[in-house]
């Protein structure tokens, strides 16, 4: 996906993506990771997740990364917190207390940026990319973040029904892409009530991938 693909959909409000409630499954799923209170979580591919207010509110710190400036504009303002705004090498980085955010391309985001990492949420993040930016995308973020562990939501239905994002990331791509750094282990996998746009069948599955 371009750039422009994404920029496009946020300037025109095109975010069926979002969710208007905190996602159940990183209620349900988070306590897998076995954190400390004080944990740092990073976030890719961020928007303006209401995950992100509910994770400091149970006190962790947050790292995202974004790719649109309008999407984290919002965030701040849906926070009611006002930014430090920092300019880097071809990324900004925004931040306010336990917060920081990473207004860029995430390609371009190092290892010295982010920081330490405990954890990865990875929700609307690998399946929002196509196919050959996957297998780059999830070596980068392993690089990143020193292979921290992962929550990942994944999503399977027959690509050949419908075009992406989301696109369809099979239990045999998750393993491709990351059985050489975590071990993996799919927590559960749910049907799709009432599929996908236009009725396709799917399923979601949630995967903890750890040291
Ligand atoms: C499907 S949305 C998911 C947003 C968020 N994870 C959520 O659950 O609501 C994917 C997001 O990734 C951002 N994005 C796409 N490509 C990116 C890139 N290369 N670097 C950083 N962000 C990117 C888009 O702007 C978009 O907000």
């Amino acid at each position: 996906m371009e750039a422009s693909f994404w920029h496009k959909k946020w300037h025109n409000g095109e975010t069926g993506f979002h969710q208007h409630e905190v996602n159940a499954s990183l209620i349900k799923y988070l306590p897998t990771l076995d954190l400390n209170k004080q944990a740092r979580l990073f976030l890719p591919l961020c928007g303006k997740t209401q995950d992100i207010e509910w994770l400091l509110q149970q006190g962790f710190s947050v790292v995202g990364a974004e790719l649109s400036e309008l999407a984290i504009e919002q965030l701040f303002a849906q926070l009611k917190l006002t930014p430090e705004i920092i300019e880097l090498d071809n990324i900004r980085h925004y931040r306010n207390g336990n917060l920081d955010i990473f207004v860029g391309d995430i390609f371009h985001l190092s290892a010295a940026q982010i920081g330490h990492i405990d954890a990865i949420y990875d929700r609307a993040a690998l399946v929002a990319l196509p196919e050959p930016m996957r297998d780059n995308y999830s070596q980068h973020l392993i690089a990143i973040t020193q292979g921290a562990p992962q929550l990942l939501l994944t999503v399977e239905y027959d690509q050949s029904l419908k075009s992406g994002p989301p696109f369809a990331v099979a239990a045999t791509e998750v393993s491709r892409h990351y059985q050489g750094s975590y071990q993996l282990r799919l927590l559960t996998q749910t049907e799709v009530a009432g599929g996908l746009k236009g009725g396709i069948s799917a399923h979601n599955q949630v995967w903890l991938l750890s040291r």
